[in-house]
């Protein structure tokens, strides 16, 4: 069986920099944001769900889900987020299943779930271990609003969906401090791998 990590975070707080490091290292990296993209795709059972809660106002002209409409109504309601969630969480839990299957059957040594939500979404239970990316929350809106081209009202309701960070650290097997720059970040990533006795051939 492959050893199963669970890498989490929060948004823009540097999950798919690590993530990339992974995938350098010839690690399968699992993404929920992919899968989560892929299950909404006109035909697939939540876009029909979506559009019965959300009328048909978020599509786009070619009838695929408007993500930036969608996304400033739900990271501004927790009510109709909680809608969503219960829509498209199941489909991407099952898609993630199927892809760790593929891994155990090509018997790779570990594979990452790159899961923002992992613990609001009590998935532990799908990972051996956790590892978390941490940032200052003055970072983490500084680094949205950069990247997302977002106004801090925006960004902050983005963070504020999220269970704090300073929270998550708590819950963590291990914690990688992205504050600094992206070599320090590496170093970190190449020492938990140490403590977890994680040495595989060719790393
Ligand atoms: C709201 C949507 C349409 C916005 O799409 P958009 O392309 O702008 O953003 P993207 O999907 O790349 O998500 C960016 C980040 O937002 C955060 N985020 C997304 N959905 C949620 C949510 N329901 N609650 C809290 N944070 C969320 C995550 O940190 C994620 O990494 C989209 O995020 C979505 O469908 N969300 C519901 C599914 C979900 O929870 N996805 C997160 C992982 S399963
Ligand atoms: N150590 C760092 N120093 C400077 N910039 C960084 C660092 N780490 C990440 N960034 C930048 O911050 C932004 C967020 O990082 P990244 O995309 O890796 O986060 P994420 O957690 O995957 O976000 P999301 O889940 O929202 O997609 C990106 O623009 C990235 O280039």
């Amino acid at each position: 069986m492959s050893l199963v990590i669970g890498l989490t975070g929060g948004i823009a707080s540097g999950k798919s920099t690590v993530s990339n490091m992974l995938k350098e290292m010839n690690i399968t990296v699992i993404d929920a944001d992919v899968e989560a993209r892929l299950a909404v795709q006109k035909g697939e059972p939540a876009y029909t769900k979506i559009i019965n809660v959300f009328s048909h106002d978020i599509l786009l002209p070619n009838e695929e889900i408007d993500r930036q409409k969608l996304g400033s109504i739900i990271f501004h309601d927790s009510e109709k987020r909680q809608q969503l969630n219960e829509i498209v969480h199941p489909e991407v839990r099952k898609r993630m299943k199927r892809k760790i299957e593929d891994a155990n059957q090509n018997r790779e040594e570990i594979v990452v779930l790159d899961i923002p939500l992992l613990f609001e979404s009590k998935l532990t239970y799908m990972v051996d271990k956790t590892l978390l990316v941490y940032v200052d929350r003055s970072i983490q809106l500084q680094r949205l609003m950069e990247r997302n081209n977002l106004s801090a009202t925006e960004a902050e309701a983005r963070v504020n969906s999220q269970m704090p960070l300073s929270e998550k650290v708590g819950l963590a097997d291990a914690v990688i401090n992205n504050n600094g720059s992206i070599q320090e970040t590496k170093e970190q990533l190449h020492e938990v791998f140490n403590q977890w006795k994680i040495n595989k051939k060719n790393r």
